[in-house]
């Protein structure tokens, strides 16, 4: 997760962020609290409780009298903890490494350093740096980190004294090889991982500070450059311990981020997406085809890297090709090859044409292509670091072959080096049992210890070398067999032979090679990255400075745009560059390509075409079953049909309270306006659920609900009584005047409640006591469901019917399979022929099912799920089956052609599972596999379990 951020870092580093002071402090933001918050949660190697800068107040430069953690303290008052022999000379330089600054103000302007520039830093010679000061040890430690980033070598903390005031007198820093690890680590035998590879190797590159008590400053007394290792080159840099640390701006930029509501996975996208790399890469290289109605047919793409890779590595070439593409379940071929660290690297992608319905957007396929080239990101990034970790740690050796697998280490890259070892190990269980001295050649043969029926035979051939075994491994997988190094032990080699060596394997695998990679020509992913993330955090600088005055902004403005155009002019041409910018101009007059379908049932599009949904219960058009007046089992037949439209969002409050009782001092009341239409009887086409409120109320407060209606006079409500159920009984209220009042809009948002009208009313009926009335009715509304509602999904065949069948039985719960619902109650648009089904229509069935699953207890079967409202259920459970077995269930079932196909590949590309996890909370859904008998046993046993412990919970 950090490597977006660490790559931010190095691009800071690499750029020139050398200035010696933190660059909180260069702002005088020290005194921040965000600051606070940075030193305490940041991974930072700054160490802020023992550094000293941020505690000292100047009081006044010229005294000797300083505040530190809020004492006075004297400069002159020496302190016997100091090393001797660092205090000989006090004379401090001229010439500071960091100007003094004001850390109070705001207003200051960046103080840059003289060696702010990146080829001066990386020859810097001790007499440079002896004698120079720093204001802070934070920022004496802050130069030695950007050295040693240009430099390329990573830093630890040393030596450190205080004096008795607890302030830092001296301090020390060196290269991380420095000194070697204690041999009883390397000795230990009982270790049961791979220890990791040795970093120290004695070297004596460091810098030491000591305090100046004159003038408070920190004076560098030891500087030394030499090191015993070869330097990391740049793009190993993002790897060195000492810099994988976030810098204090981009955690301050992350935190205001999430203040505001950006989900970290967003943030790290946003990271990530800045390389920007293909529209950079003059390299670049794609070619497509188009069908007969210029659609898209196959695209084929690789990048420079990928090319450059085939040059090194295509000799091993993996055709891969997937379907498992969902989104535009297409297949996508990958051509994929194995680098010299024996991991994956990839040459190029194909995205072939296939039978198709529909056509898919731009957008889609730009994300696509995007996706993968983090996915080619990420598996660089790994060769990179698998590079840093060869040329920086040596492994523990471990075999009885002592020399030659020192000589393996030194050669192969470390994954190789691995598997070559195991066969040094291997060796030890040889023996000789053979030994044929010819005039150019040696043949041994090896039988394996314990196992006398395998018989090896191995010739060495001196004049070139070489070394030929029976076991073919070396032409297989071109490695040294064990079989070899037996024959290497008993020639008593030291080394092993180049002509079993190849190069692809080795550390130097790409030196190899004719082809010359400039990293100017062609910039890797990382130096772009490196580069793109330096200039936008310098860029976001002079943005916040350009924001604060007008002056600013113009010219900021000015500069900017011509800034643009000159690097506009100096991005890399190439003839190829200006052939794939045209092409890509050109695709975009290529019609997308098309979708197949791999959904099992033809679902009716929603909003699809002009035809009105028709009420299923009155066969009126304009609204449904669920908002039919109808459904209102009214007690006085007269008044259901008189209905108003509500606008809710033109609600204004009002001081009306002639609407609420007497006791209840000011109500909360609304006016909104009316339609004039909705007068007398006239039935008219009414929003949902805006006809009539329900409200669930216990049978206690029904006295005081007839009261309030009652109060209100039946001239404006009528109340009904409408069922009942575990002790809540619901009463459904309709509307019979054009003035109602309505509960404030916070009100409702505190409760929760969506159905604005239902408190309101229940205020102005006289519930005095909006506490308490919210506490009970609440509860009433909140609890509705006794019972969970279980949505079963999974393709055709997948045993969705069984399953709910042999759940409802043993819980109890209502099966309601939808399919039979459909077919039952005609809830569909007509037949498809090609998919021999019903085409499902959609509304008429949620209208159908609603006040079902309003009451909870239901286990509802379909091969789809986005459909549903998502407040229904409470569990939804995804089956899955092996596609073989489905494939044999559906062929029984007599499913052939589109029909089956479809199916199978709806299985594979686990549509269903997307489509849930999409539709519903991802902690209600489950997968579930369901290709025996016994895994739908398991699977109804889990489920009842579930059934029996569910509670409530707040809707
Ligand atoms: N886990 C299972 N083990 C063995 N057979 C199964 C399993 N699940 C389902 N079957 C068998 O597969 C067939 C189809 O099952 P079922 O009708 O339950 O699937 P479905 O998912 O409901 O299909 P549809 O969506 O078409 O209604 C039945 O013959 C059933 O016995």
């Amino acid at each position: 997760m950090l490597s977006g951020l660490i790559d931010f870092q190095l691009r800071e580093g690499m750029l020139g962020m050398a200035l010696w002071r933190s660059p909180w402090a260069r702002y005088g933001l020290e005194n921040m609290n965000i600051n606070e918050k940075i030193g305490s949660t940041s991974k930072s190697n700054y160490d802020f409780n023992t550094t000293s800068s941020s505690q000292w107040e100047y009081t006044n430069r010229t005294h000797n009298n300083y505040t530190y953690c809020g004492n006075s303290y004297n400069t002159d008052d020496e302190d016997a903890a100091i090393d001797p022999s660092l205090m000989i000379d006090r004379t401090p330089s001229t010439q500071h490494l960091c100007t003094p600054y004001n850390t109070t103000t705001i207003e200051v302007e960046p103080t840059f350093s003289e060696l702010d520039d990146s080829a001066k830093l990386s020859s810097l010679q001790p007499s440079d740096v002896i004698g120079k000061e720093f204001a802070s040890v934070q920022d004496a430690e802050a130069f030695y980190k950007n050295y040693s980033l240009f430099v390329g070598f990573s830093i630890r903390k040393d030596e450190m004294r205080r004096d008795r005031h607890g302030m830092i007198t001296i301090r020390r820093w060196v290269c991380s090889k420095q000194g070697y690890i204690d041999q009883k680590w390397i000795d230990k035998t009982d270790k049961k991982r791979e220890p990791r590879g040795q970093t120290r190797e004695g070297c004596h590159a460091a810098m030491k500070i000591k305090i100046d008590r004159r003038n408070m400053m920190w004076v560098a007394r030891e500087f030394v450059i030499e090191h015993t290792h070869s330097l990391s080159p740049h793009n190993h840099i993002q790897f060195l311990r000492s810099h994988h640390t976030v810098n204090d701006s981009e955690i301050a930029q992350l935190q205001s981020w999430r203040t505001v509501g950006v989900k970290t996975a967003q943030v790290m996208d946003h990271l990530v997406d800045q390389s920007a790399k293909s529209e950079m890469d003059p390299q670049f290289f794609f070619n497509y085809t188009l069908d007969e109605e210029d659609q898209f047919g196959n695209l084929f793409w690789a990048d420079s890297t990928s090319r450059f890779d085939y040059a090194f590595f295509g000799d091993v070439l993996a055709f891969d090709a997937t379907y498992r593409t969902n989104v535009y379940q297409r297949p996508l071929v990958m051509l994929v090859g194995v680098n010299h660290h024996h991991s994956t690297t990839i040459f190029g992608f194909g995205l072939l044409g296939d039978e198709t319905v529909e056509t898919y957007t731009w957008l889609k396929m730009y994300e696509f292509l995007k996706n993968i080239d983090r996915a080619l990101d990420r598996i660089r990034t790994t060769e990179t670091f698998n590079d840093y970790q060869c040329s920086t740690t040596t492994p523990v050796y471990s075999t009885h072959l002592l020399g030659l697998e020192k000589h393996a280490a030194e050669k192969y890259t470390r994954n190789v080096f691995f598997l070559v070892r195991e066969e040094i190990r291997e060796e030890a269980s040889l023996s000789i049992v053979n030994y044929v001295q010819d005039v150019d050649n040696y043949t041994y043969t090896f039988k394996k210890f314990g196992n006398a029926n395998r018989i090896w035979t191995t010739r060495f051939i001196p004049s070139v070398n070489h070394i030929h075994c029976s076991c073919k491994l070396f032409e297989t997988a071109s490695l040294p067999c064990s079989h070899s190094f037996s024959v290497m032990k008993a020639m008593d080699m030291q080394h092993i032979p180049s002509s079993v060596i190849l190069d692809r394997w080795t550390t130097r695998a790409k030196d190899f090679s004719d082809i010359k990679y400039s990293s100017e020509a062609t910039p890797t992913p990382i130096m772009e990255k490196a580069r793109y993330g330096s200039l936008s955090s310098k860029c976001s600088k002079m943005c916040y400075f350009a924001s604060k005055s007008n002056d600013g902004f113009k010219e900021a403005n000015g500069e900017i745009d011509k800034l643009t155009l000159r690097m506009q002019h100096l991005m890399p041409s190439s003839p190829i560059h200006s052939q794939n910018m045209a092409g890509v101009q050109h695709v975009h007059n290529v019609k997308d390509p098309s979708r197949a379908a791999t959904k099992g049932s033809v679902r009716r599009k929603k909003n699809a075409g002009v035809k009105q949904s028709k009420c299923g219960k009155c066969g009126q058009l304009g609204h449904t079953a669920k908002t039919c007046h109808a459904n209102v089992q009214t007690n006085n037949s007269t008044v259901s049909s008189n209905a108003v439209h509500m606008y809710e969002t033109n609600l204004t409050q009002n001081n009306d309270t002639s609407y609420g009782s007497p006791s209840t001092g000011p109500s909360y009341s609304f006016t909104f306006p009316v339609n004039d239409d909705c007068g007398g009887d006239t039935k008219h086409d009414v929003e949902r659920d805006n006809c009539y409120f329900k409200i669930h109320v216990l049978p206690s407060h029904l006295h005081t609900l007839y009261h309030g209606v009652t109060y209100c006079g039946t001239q404006y409500l009528h109340l009904n009584i409408r069922r009942a159920w575990d002790g809540l009984i619901e009463v459904t209220l309709d509307l019979l005047w054009s003035r109602v009042s309505m509960m404030s809009n916070c009100v409702k948002a505190s409760l929760g409640w969506p159905y604005s009208g239902h408190l309101g009313l229940a205020m102005v009926l006289g519930f005095n006591d909006v506490q308490l009335y919210q506490g009970e009715l609440g509860m009433a509304l909140f609890s509705k469901r006794t019972r969970p509602n279980i949505l079963v999904t999974g393709t055709p065949g997948t045993g969705k019917t069984t399953t709910s069948a042999a759940l409802a039985e043993s819980t109890q719960l209502r099966h309601i399979s939808i399919g039979d619902l459909v077919r039952e109650k005609n809830l569909h648009d007509g037949w498809d022929d090609e998919l021999e089904c019903h085409i499902i229509n959609e509304d008429l069935v949620c209208d159908e099912l609603e006040d079902v699953m309003e009451q909870g207890g239901n286990i509802v079967d379909y091969h789809g799920c986005d459909f549903f409202p998502e407040r229904w259920f409470d569990r939804v459970v995804v089956l899955q089956t092996d596609n073989s077995v489905l494939y044999d269930r559906l062929s029984k079932r007599g499913y052939t052609g589109a029909k089956l196909t479809n199916n199978i590949e709806c299985e594979i590309f686990q549509v269903l599972l997307e489509e849930a996890k999409e539709s519903y909370p991802e902690n209600i859904v489950a997968a579930l596999k369901s290709d025996t008998i016994e895994d739908i046993t398991r699977n109804v046993t889990t489920l009842t379990d579930w059934v029996r412990s569910w509670q409530p919970t707040p809707q």
